[in-house]
């Protein structure tokens, strides 16, 4: 971040801290793929993805995530906690139908679309959390991850399995399984495509908890969020935004490659050929 851009984001941090320090806000839900619920008392928002069975992150649930966050970002809330709707998927990441055979303009706002939402999610200057009450793979634990706390339901997998399907995760995506973990088990995992089950995500650092059920999930991410408060909301904005700032300066740069990089990929034929025969293979298993 240069300083132009630092003293930016300053500003409009001091806009929303200066004189707003023990209101309570009511945020309001944008999206029809989600749904956003404030605590009244404690401000924290609840941002909950609604695109039932499995949340696949299409188009649509993009825009509306990214909707939201701006939103809660603007209505001053304490915190903003990501969840599903659903009781056994958090997320199974990106919606491989807008990948498959796909309509080339759709295509790049898709991803110039996810670009955007993990810019905004990641950069976040408001407290975030994932209650991850179900699977997340892949895109769904690049959202997990981009959170600075998680808390996961047990019985469930999480991490990004790309070269599975035979797809390379981005830089962003790497950078910000690296800021969770350490770098060596990142480099394994991710070159294995490893799903981590809960408790193997506790144990290496990839969640911070597990909780019984998702109302616990969420009031252990509220009790995470009650840490900061005896710090200062700008301070703290400021910090984690310095901490984060190397890898969104590096996906701002480099937004129009990476869109380039994606969509050379994808067009391979032998790409193409392997999402087909991922897809028969997911939809095999429902028969
Ligand atoms: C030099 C190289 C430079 C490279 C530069 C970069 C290039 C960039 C390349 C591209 C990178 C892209 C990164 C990709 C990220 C992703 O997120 S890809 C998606 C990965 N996701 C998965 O692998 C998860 C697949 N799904 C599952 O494992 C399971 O569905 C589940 C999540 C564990 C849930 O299981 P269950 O509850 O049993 O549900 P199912 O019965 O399996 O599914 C229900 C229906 O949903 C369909 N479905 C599931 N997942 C997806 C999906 N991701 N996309 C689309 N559709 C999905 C599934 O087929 C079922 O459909 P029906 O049979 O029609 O009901």
């Amino acid at each position: 971040m240069n300083r132009a851009m630092m003293m930016s984001a300053a500003k409009n941090l001091l806009t929303r801290y200066g004189s707003t320090k023990n209101n309570i806000y009511r945020c309001m839900s944008t999206g029809k793929l989600t749904t956003v619920d404030v605590n009244e008392k404690s401000g924290v928002a609840v941002l909950t993805m609604n695109r039932l069975p499995v949340n696949g992150l299409n188009l649509e649930l993009l825009r509306d995530i990214r909707n939201d966050i701006d939103e809660i970002e603007g209505n001053k809330c304490r915190g903003l906690i990501l969840t599903s709707a659903s009781s056994s998927v958090f997320s199974a990441g990106l919606d491989i139908m807008e990948m498959y055979k796909p309509n080339q303009d759709r295509l790049k706002e898709f991803w110039t679309t996810l670009q955007d939402t993990w810019l905004a999610l990641y950069g976040s200057s408001v407290p975030t959390a994932a209650a991850i009450n179900g699977h997340s793979p892949a895109g769904g634990c690049l959202l997990a991850t981009s959170c600075e706390y998680r808390v996961m339901l047990p019985k469930f997998t999480i991490g990004l399995n790309e070269t599975k399907l035979g797809i390379v995760a981005p830089k962003w995506f790497m950078a910000t399984f690296c800021n969770v973990l350490p770098r060596r088990v990142a480099e394994m995992a991710l070159t294995q495509g490893k799903m981590f089950s809960s408790e193997e995500a506790l144990k290496v650092g990839l969640v911070d908890e597990l909780a019984q059920s998702k109302e616990e999930a969420i009031e252990k991410c509220q009790q995470f969020f009650a840490t900061f408060a005896k710090t200062n909301p700008f301070a703290r904005a400021m910090t984690k935004q310095q901490f984060r700032s190397k890898d969104l300066q590096q996906l701002e740069d480099e937004k129009a490659q990476d869109l380039e990089a994606f969509l050379f990929f994808v067009n391979q034929p032998s790409v193409q050929k392997g999402l087909g025969i991922y897809l028969d293979s997911l939809k095999a298993k429902t028969k």
